[in-house]
Order: structure tokens, then C-alpha cells, then sequence
């Protein structure tokens, strides 16, 4: 189902969480709302689950006013950072709450649990409870659950936050495959850049309760809409006054058309990358390379060098 944000305004006392932001979001989509922490996110995602009422303007699913609907007749699940699971239910039990509240046939209710569990790879944890699984684990019966009452959209607020950088990776990969399968509305919540460019069929750039940029992924990193989505969505460095990513800084052993002298003033290898460092009187730009262009330079610090930002 489409979404429509229309010129909504939210304060909570003088403060602005807020400020008359249009959106839409296509059938179908998994759209990433993106931004730092405290500029509005999750007050944007309550508001269209009905968790938080506007001040101003429209929220519309699939084209009909939900704007006063209260969040069990708007058709949406939710997904939270922390998930509070039935701690005393098993997993079976847990993603067929739903569905026994709606008294749905028991043999419907069965399949379609058993059905979700292999979606979620934890059929072989039907019989667990929630304190059994791993926190990755249990954030994916969560979205089981919340897919079990066939929502016309999905909320994800920081689905994956509490989790360590490798589980958070895995859920990711999943995440992309499961709506690939589903193809449900889903809009998700995350301060993380990466995770926000790898997932998502679209990007919504939010600072300060305002919208800075909607795009794909590849728009916004490209063809950032200003400094701010710019920095926010990669490392920057600057030259020549301008903003320019550190890997399309471009590195010269001879004098080269428009291109400035610097000096390399470190060289600091991590991983696959050589950080160069580079001093250029007034500004002290960075350069990202790979290892094998570094050796095809052959830098050393100390280095007469010339930089060029990308046009
Ligand atoms: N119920 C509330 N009462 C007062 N202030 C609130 C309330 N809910 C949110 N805020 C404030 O509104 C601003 C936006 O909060 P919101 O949670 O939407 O931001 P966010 O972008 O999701 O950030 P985070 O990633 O930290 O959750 C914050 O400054 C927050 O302190």
C-alpha cells in the first residue's frame, strides 16, 4: 500500500520534531529513513503507525485518511529496537498471538505459523522460548510476528540496534532477501548510512525535523542535494574549498592541469585502504586508496605530490 505524508508539523512543548514534511512512499517499497540521531525519524514513523498524532497535516494509506484511524485499524506492524516478546510463550505461540486474538481456525493459524518460521529461518525454534534465542534470532521472530497478520505496511525502528556489527550485517542481507520475497511496504528507521544504502530501494534523508533528500541509494551518495546528505552519507574531505569524497581525491606524482601541489604528510594503512594525508598549505585534505594504487604511486611521506578534486 502507497503512504502519503502530507505537510506534517510535530512539536512536543516549543520544540520542533517536525517541520512540515511531505512524503511518499511507493507500493511495495522498502524505503530507509536515514538521518542523526534526534532529527525526527522515529517521530515520522509513529505518526504513520498512529502511535503519535501530528499537529498538522495528513497521513494517508493507500489513499484514505488515516490521520485520526488509532494504530490496530491502520493495518501496520511494528518492529522495535528492543522487542518485547511474551516471555512466558514460545516462539509458535509468540508469532501466532496475533492470529488467536483474531480467532482465526486453528489449522489456518498452523500453517501460516509454520509457514512465517521457515521465512524467518527459525523453524527449528518453534518450541523455544524467547529468552532461547540469540538477539539476532529474535528480532527475526519479531518480524515474523509482525508479518503474521498480513500488514498492509511494515514499521521497522531501528530494527537491528541493539545487535553486534556482524549479526547486524547477516539481518541486513536477510532483511533485503525477505522483502524481495514479501514485497511489502516497509519503512525502516536507521542512523547507519550503510546499512540504510545497502538495504533500501529508497533513501529519506531527515536532519532537524526536516526532509534534506529523497532518492535511491545510489542518487543520494551520487548527487547529494546538499553538504549536509553529502557528509552524512560517506567521508568528506575538503579541497579547494569544496566537499569531495576522500577515494575521487585524485593523486599525481608530476605537475597534471588543475590539479594543486601538497606534500603527503602520513600514510596509515587499514585493511584493503592507505589513508593519505596530505598537506596542501591552507587545507589538509585525505586521500583514500587501495593498496595497489598506493604501490603504483609509490608514496612515501614527505612526498612532492599533485591533487585534484573530481569535477
Ligand atoms: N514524547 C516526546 N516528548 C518530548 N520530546 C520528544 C518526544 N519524542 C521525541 N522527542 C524529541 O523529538 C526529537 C526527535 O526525536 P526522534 O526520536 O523522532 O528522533 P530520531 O531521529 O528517531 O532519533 P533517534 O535515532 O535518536 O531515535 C528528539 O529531540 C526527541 O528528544
Amino acid at each position: 500500500m502507497s503512504i502519503e505524508v502530507n505537510s506534517v508539523g510535530k512539536r512536543f512543548g516549543t520544540f520542533v520534531a517536525l517541520d512540515d514534511v511531505s512524503l511518499t512512499v511507493a507500493d511495495g517499497r522498502l524505503t530507509a529513513l536515514l538521518g542523526p540521531s534526534g532529527g525526527g525519524k522515529s517521530t515520522l514513523l509513529r505518526i504513520i503507525g498512529g502511535l503519535e498524532q501530528p499537529d498538522t497535516g495528513t497521513v494517508r494509506i493507500n489513499g484514505t485518511d488515516a490521520t485520526r484511524i488509532p494504530p490496530q485499524r491502520r493495518n501496520v506492524g511494528f518492529v522495535f529496537q528492543h522487542y518485547a516478546a511474551f516471555k512466558h510463550l514460545s516462539v509458535y505461540r509468540n508469532v501466532a498471538f496475533g492470529l488467536e486474538i483474531r480467532k482465526r481456525p486453528k489449522a489456518e493459524i498452523r500453517e501460516r505459523v509454520h509457514e512465517l518460521l521457515a521465512l524467518v529461518h527459525l523453524e527449528q525454534f518453534a518450541d523455544r522460548l524467547p529468552e532461547q534465542l540469540s538477539g539476532g534470532q529474535r528480532q527475526r521472530m519479531a518480524l515474523a510476528r509482525a508479518l503474521a497478520v498480513e500488514p498492509s505496511v511494515l514499521l521497522l525502528d531501528e530494527p537491528f540496534g541493539a545487535l553486534d556489527a556482524q549479526v547486524r550485517k547477516e539481518l541486513r542481507d536477510w532483511l533485503r532477501r525477505l522483502h524481495d520475497e514479501v514485497h511489502v511496504t516497509t519503512i525502516f528507521v536507521t542512523h547507519d548510512q550503510e546499512e540504510a544504502l545497502e538495504v533500501a530501494d529508497e533513501l529519506v534523508v531527515i536532519n532537524h525535523g526536516r526532509i534534506e533528500q529523497v532518492g535511491s541509494p545510489a542518487e543520494v551518495y551520487d548527487k547529494p542535494a546538499n553538504d549536509f546528505v553529502m557528509s552524512f552519507l560517506g567521508p568528506v574531505t575538503h579541497l579547494a574549498g569544496r566537499l569531495v569524497r576522500p577515494h575521487d581525491l585524485e593523486i599525481f606524482t608530476a605537475e597534471t592541469p588543475e590539479a594543486v601541489p601538497a606534500a603527503v604528510a602520513s600514510l596509515q594503512r587499514i585493511g584493503f585502504e592507505v589513508r593519505v594525508t596530505l598537506d596542501a598549505g591552507a587545507e589538509q585534505p585525505w586521500a583514500q586508496l587501495t593498496r595497489g594504487q598506493s604501490e603504483a604511486l609509490g608514496l612515501a611521506t614527505g612526498d612532492r605530490v599533485w591533487i585534484r578534486a573530481p569535477r
